[in-house]
């Protein structure tokens, strides 16, 4: 009997990717998780760990990221093509090369402010007893962005800081909303419809020196907006992007290619209330 090597193959998945095109005041976005996996001549690393044919999976990730900022991303199918062929031809050992994609799509609210397609959920909470009844309505999983018009600095430095400071940056959340209600609302459906026409509303037209301060302006804009409300609950996640540097590939960035962090990630919370709000049962602060 013989042991043999099978079949094999090795690359980096899911490198998060997202691309900013700059037309001027209008973005243009894409949001991409890129799997790479190359298979060919690659014996010789499994059986006696000789590395001469294994073009490091980091230098894949490098790639996607420098294609993007060279190349522009387009079409999935497109891009894909390019980087799969790139990999084939530039590298004898390389036989095949598999590109998988998958593309986020995000609708436009403004000239850079989007909002992801999918799914996010409506909420509604109401408690009863035989004193007061108690209506939380909320919305969980409303992922924004700006691509554009944030900034963050002025920040206290300890032996342990590193971050530098950005006058220009991506802000983008998932928004996780709770508000509740002082009078019954009448008409649940326009309400809600108001409360996130404000969330938006003011995540977009917000200039933002800190997620928290978009947190208040966003809080601040359903209360005004909507008298039925009392107070509001806000959890926002920091959705970091970070600027890849491409200057070891010769390529500037000017805040167009960015990795988009998974963990860990800012968790921004906070509540907006009036100062003549009624009580909230005891369940609202659980
Ligand atoms: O908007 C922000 N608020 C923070 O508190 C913070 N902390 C950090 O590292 N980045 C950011 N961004």
């Amino acid at each position: 009997m013989a042991i043999v090597l099978g079949p094999n193959r090795y690359g980096k998945a899911e490198t998060r990717l997202v691309r900013v095109v700059r037309d001027g005041e209008s973005h243009r976005l894409a949001d991409l998780n890129v799997s790479v996996a190359l298979a060919g001549d690659l014996a010789a690393t499994h059986l006696t760990g000789d590395n001469s044919g294994v073009l490091p999976t980091d230098t894949m990730k490098n790639t996607v990221y420098a294609f993007a900022k060279k190349h522009g991303v387009g079409e999935p199918e497109e891009f894909g093509l390019r980087l799969a062929r790139h990999f084939v031809t530039s590298r004898a050992q390389v036989h095949s090369a598999r590109v998988s994609i998958e593309s986020h799509g995000w609708d436009r609210l403004g000239p850079h402010s989007f909002q992801r397609q999918g799914s996010h959920t409506r909420t509604a909470t109401v408690t009863v007893t035989a004193e007061a009844e108690q209506v939380v309505s909320g919305i969980t999983g409303l992922v924004l962005l700006n691509s554009t018009a944030s900034e963050f600095h002025g920040f206290p430095r300890d032996d342990y800081t590193t971050l530098t400071g950005t006058t220009d940056r991506i802000l983008a959340t998932a928004v996780d909303a709770r508000w509740r209600h002082a009078l019954p609302a009448g008409d649940w459906a326009t309400s809600y419809a108001g409360a996130v026409e404000a969330l938006t509303g003011a995540f977009v037209d917000t200039y933002s020196y800190s997620l928290q301060q978009t947190l208040y302006a966003m809080g601040s804009r359903v209360l005004s907006a909507r008298p039925e409300v009392a107070e509001i609950r806000l959890v926002l996640p920091n959705k970091h992007h970070y600027l890849v540097d491409l200057s070891p590939f010769g390529l500037a960035n000017d805040n167009e290619v960015f990795i988009a962090g998974d963990r860990p990630y800012g968790l921004i919370e906070g509540t907006v209330t009036r100062d003549d709000a009624p009580a909230a049962s005891a369940e609202w602060y659980l």
